[in-house]
């Protein structure tokens, strides 16, 4: 299902309008069990429900972007996913931009499957962007970067994460093929700012905006090591990146610019931990310090 032939906004001019409008922070809802207990919730769909919900609460009108992790539904089953449906629609009526944390990657007709639940209009699951694993290569993707585009949704391509496990192969080096010789994170990061390369010339945007295809790049990491350089970023539809690994893994706002150079006007600065600890009864002014933290870093 696509959306009509009206003319469709891209993810990429949503994402400028909302960085634009309410700053570039995005609060991660993640009902980790702890966390359930924490905010005096049960650890069941119905608890992570009202968590979500209430998250979505606090968020509206304060941030532009939330970040559900399916995973803290998906572990209670069906009724989990009624439950993150719930929530999900919640935030598509507060007008956020939702970010679906899913981490989806297969091949062919299977993962045009996840293309269709999770990025089309009207489906339940519906969300704005989609993080996707380009293990089975950018390619195997086509079809869920085509289905957003036709219907003004992104994807965030997982490419250097911000768990210490995966250097040894996103810094792994590409054999052979138009990237040989760069990491797999470069690779999937220059295929990447191709793609929206070619969907910017062909649009009728001024070619300064955000394209609607990221990048995972977390906030933990020095780029270089993957042979990533954030100092040389070409203004043409950059590519936006989402930025996991602040506040509780350590990242620091007060780094963006030196780890993110000219990406970071692109760059979703996403808490969850660290936002969602402060409690159902201060969640609101946790949300209001990060994001004055992130505006004084952009200035
Ligand atoms: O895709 C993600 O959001 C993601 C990518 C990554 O490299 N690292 C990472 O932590 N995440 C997600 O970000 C959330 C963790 O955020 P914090 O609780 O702020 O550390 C979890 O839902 C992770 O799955």
């Amino acid at each position: 299902m696509t959306a009509g032939s009206a003319a469709v906004v891209s993810f990429g001019e949503r994402l400028e309008r909302v960085f634009a409008s309410r700053g570039q922070l995005c609060v991660g809802i993640d009902p980790h069990s702890w966390l359930l207990r924490e905010w005096n919730l049960p650890d069941t769909a119905a608890g992570a429900e009202s968590f979500g919900r209430a998250v979505v609460a606090a968020a509206a009108g304060r941030v532009g972007l939330v970040k559900p992790q399916v995973a803290f539904y998906e572990r209670f089953g069906s009724a989990g996913f009624v439950a993150l449906e719930r929530v999900l629609a919640d935030a598509r009526a507060a007008g956020l931009l939702v970010i679906g944390d899913a981490k989806r990657g297969d091949l062919g007709t299977s993962v045009e499957a996840y293309a269709q639940a999770w990025l089309s209009p009207g489906s339940p699951l519906e969300v704005d962007a989609l993080t996707l694993a380009a293990y089975m290569g950018v390619g195997s993707l086509d079809s869920p970067l085509t289905l957003a585009a036709a219907n003004g949704k992104g994807v965030f391509l997982l490419a250097a994460t911000s768990n210490p496990e995966a250097a040894h192969i996103q810094q792994a080096i590409v054999a052979d093929g138009p990237q040989a010789g760069s990491s797999v994170a470069r690779a999937v990061l220059d295929e990447v700012g191709q793609r929206n390369a070619r969907a910017g010339a062909a649009s009728a945007r001024v070619p300064t905006g955000l394209g609607s295809i990221g990048v995972v790049l977390g906030a933990t990491l020095d780029l270089a090591a993957f042979g990533i350089d954030v100092q040389h970023v070409s203004g043409e539809f950059r590519t936006p990146v989402l930025a996991p690994g602040f506040g509780h893994q350590g990242g620091n706002i007060m780094d963006l610019i030196s780890i993110y150079g000219g990406y970071a006007g692109g760059v979703i600065v996403s808490e969850s931990r660290s936002v969602l600890s402060a409690g159902p009864h201060r969640i609101e002014e946790a949300i209001e310090r990060r994001v004055a933290e992130v505006g004084a870093v952009r200035g």
